[in-house]
């Protein structure tokens, strides 16, 4: 497959305007270039990065509801909090928070902030250390092929605390971990199976308490 047949098929799928496919173009253009030096995503993934990143991110934009602050812990090279930010630039108050630790991918994602003028910071710091420093809260946290959904929801506590919902872009053993959190957690979740991705699901978290002693 091409760059311009994946580009095609996903576009098919996509409800975002003509704006919004533009900075995506730029998105896709400068992701090609850094990946020759900096290697931001699986190489295997390049030639179908509308259908395995952008339309998989672009997914969850039905699911955000009306939230305005979103943050994405262990964004890598902006999957899904990038799409998210480029998509929703026109909703007044929109801002994703992509937090990752890697300083080359931190400095792709501002690049890609700047080329597309999408409302994304960049905090170029460990979740744990984020988490403990942001009191500013979150309406949505997003992740995406970071950590088990125990651990996910452990560097969501604190935001979960204050209201936050979540929504998790997870494969098929999530039915297990979603098992696992449960023995901590009391949680109102729903699976929602992916569209982009045949054995994908995404958690959607309304609320999750951690049990006492948990
Ligand atoms: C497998 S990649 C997934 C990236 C992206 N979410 C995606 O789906 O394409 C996981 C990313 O999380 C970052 N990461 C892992 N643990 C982290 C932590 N504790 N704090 C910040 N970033 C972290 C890594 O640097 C990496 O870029």
């Amino acid at each position: 497959m091409t760059l311009d047949t994946d580009r095609q098929a996903a576009l098919r799928s996509l409800p975002v305007s003509r704006e919004t496919v533009g900075d995506f173009d730029l998105y896709v253009d400068a992701l090609q270039r850094w990946q020759r030096v900096k290697n931001l995503v699986a190489p295997s993934t390049l030639s179908q990065v509308w259908t395995r990143h952008i339309a998989d991110s672009a997914q969850l934009l039905p699911l955000l509801g009306n939230a305005r602050t979103v943050v994405d812990l262990g964004s890598g090279a902006g999957f899904p909090g990038m799409v998210l930010a480029i998509a929703n630039k026109s909703i007044p108050g929109f801002r994703v928070h992509l937090v990752e630790s890697n300083g080359r991918k931190a400095s792709f994602l501002r690049e890609v902030a700047r080329i597309t003028n999408a409302p994304a910071t960049v905090h170029a710091l460990r979740i744990e250390d984020f988490v403990s420093g942001w009191s500013d809260g979150a309406d949505m946290i997003t992740a995406r092929a970071l950590a088990s959904l125990p651990e996910l929801l452990d560097y969501s506590e604190e935001l979960l605390k204050t209201g936050a919902q979540a929504l998790f872009l997870k494969g098929q053993d999530v039915g297990q971990e979603l098992t696992q959190a449960t023995k901590y957690w009391n949680i109102q979740a729903e699976l929602i199976p992916s569209l982009t991705d045949s054995t994908g699901q995404i958690v959607s978290i309304k609320t999750a308490i951690k049990r006492l002693g948990g």
